[in-house]
């Protein structure tokens, strides 16, 4: 069986990034640059105060000097004359530096006259004030590489180096396809013995907080032509997400709907608790990721790969969640040849500074929603790793980290 890395390794090898357009700047945050945004203007476009008070000449502007005030420097209306010798002109926060000034003393450093003038009440140091043209950045300036998904103040930052519009991919459209005769839409008449469908609704929304789109595909019945007939209506999707069917009872069809339509498997069943049966593959164009129907199952594996994959189709690299440092709290038993991902809570430390201690639910079964909801985090064991006693180091993925 492959490994959780190999298998991701496989799966982002056969994915490549979105093909970029060109959107609006407030419908760029969260979405991944696929050119540099390179500044079209340097800030600020000139010298400007940084404050309140008056534009002078450092060497006139003495503890107890009196200057003559020539003129007014708002911000958006510079002062068209030159700062000579014993002069000062008022200036306000953003107000573009007058020729000859080449600092700023501050207004509660100053006394106004009600002749023109101005009291120094505070030697000012040369440049005192005074943010230098292209403090912040300079035209031609790469201010966001590509490969970068945009935060707030990226947005910011491309508004003020004057981009109204951005290169970015597009957003992974996915397609999520709940397979089983036993499941029911939420709200719906639920067949005898049946339960309602939660591992779409749960994927739909970790696609959401991964910057993707979900397309949430009417449930199909335990039968190959229905979901034949329901994959080939997702060929458009940039990544087709099954859930259920993925094992090896009579029932479990994905592959034996699949194969037919041209499915090339990439690969089956992998070293992970939970995620054994994990079916990787492409039906023509379209990725197929087949995640196994035990809801933690299919959403720890939507943590593990399918948070990678929209990563990847987003135009980033797709790392693996990042794991923490914490200690165990309670004894762990030896692995098998699996790696697990045991649900955890997560709590703070008895030592101030410390790991925080995480401590696995004692009940791990794979069908418990409730449990997963609770976890913070999953404690990573890796195959064949030893029993450990509580206050073992372990590494933990973080779930709220991770926005779901
Ligand atoms: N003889 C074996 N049996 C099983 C094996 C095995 O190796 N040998 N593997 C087990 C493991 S591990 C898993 S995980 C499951 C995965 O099975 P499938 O992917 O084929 O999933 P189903 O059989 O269709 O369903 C499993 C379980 O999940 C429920 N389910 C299905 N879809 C949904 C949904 N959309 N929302 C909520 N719950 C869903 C379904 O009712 C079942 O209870 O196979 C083991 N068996
Ligand atoms: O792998 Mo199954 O996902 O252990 O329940």
């Amino acid at each position: 069986m492959l490994s959780v890395e190999e298998a991701r390794a496989r799966i982002l090898a056969a994915l490549t990034p979105t093909a970029p357009e060109t959107v609006a700047l407030p419908e760029a945050w969260g979405r991944v640059t696929a050119e540099p945004v390179v500044a079209r203007l340097t800030q600020p476009p000139a010298d400007v105060s940084a404050m309140d008070g008056y534009a002078v000449r450092a060497a006139d502007a003495q503890e107890g000097a009196r200057l003559r005030v020539i003129g007014i420097a708002p911000a958006g209306h510079p002062f068209a004359g030159t700062v000579g010798p014993g002069e000062a002109v008022r200036i306000f926060t953003g107000g573009v530096l007058p020729a000859g000034a080449d600092s700023v003393l501050l207004q509660e450093d100053a006394e106004a006259g009600a002749d023109g003038t101005v009291l120094v009440k505070e030697t000012v140091r040369p440049g005192r004030w005074v943010r230098r043209r292209g403090l912040d950045f300079a035209e031609g300036e790469a201010v966001i590489p590509a490969g970068r998904r945009l935060t707030a103040r990226d947005i910011g930052l491309a508004a003020a180096s004057n981009h109204a519009w951005l290169a970015v991919y597009r957003a992974p459209r996915v397609g999520l396809l709940a397979t089983g005769d036993e499941i029911a839409l939420p709200g719906d008449p639920i067949p005898p013995g049946g339960i309602v469908s939660s591992n779409t609704h749960a994927l739909a929304a970790l696609v959401r907080a991964a910057g993707g789109v979900p397309i949430v595909l009417p449930i199909v019945p335990d039968d190959a032509a229905a979901i034949a007939a329901a994959a080939r209506a997702a060929r458009g999707c940039d990544l087709l997400v099954t859930t259920g069917g993925a094992s090896v009872g009579d029932h479990d069809l994905v592959q034996q709907a699949l194969g037919p339509e041209g499915f090339a498997l990439d690969f089956w069943k992998i070293a992970m608790r939970p995620g054994k049966p994990l079916i990787f593959g492409r039906l023509g164009q379209t990725p197929v990721l087949g995640l196994p129907g035990n809801p933690v199952s299919a959403l720890v594996c939507g943590v593990m790969f399918l948070l990678p994959a929209l990563a990847r189709l987003s135009g980033l690299p797709g790392e693996p969640p990042r794991t923490r440092r914490a200690v165990a709290g309670a004894a762990l038993a030896a692995n098998d040849r699996r790696q697990d991902f045991l649900r955890a809570r997560l709590e703070e430390p008895a030592e101030a500074g410390g790991p925080p201690v995480a401590t696995p639910f004692p009940v791990q079964d794979s069908s418990m929603l409730a449990t997963l909801a609770r976890a913070d985090a999953l404690i990573l064991r890796a195959p064949h790793a030893p029993a450990l006693p509580a206050g073992a180091p372990v590494e933990v993925i973080v779930l709220g980290e991770l926005g779901l």
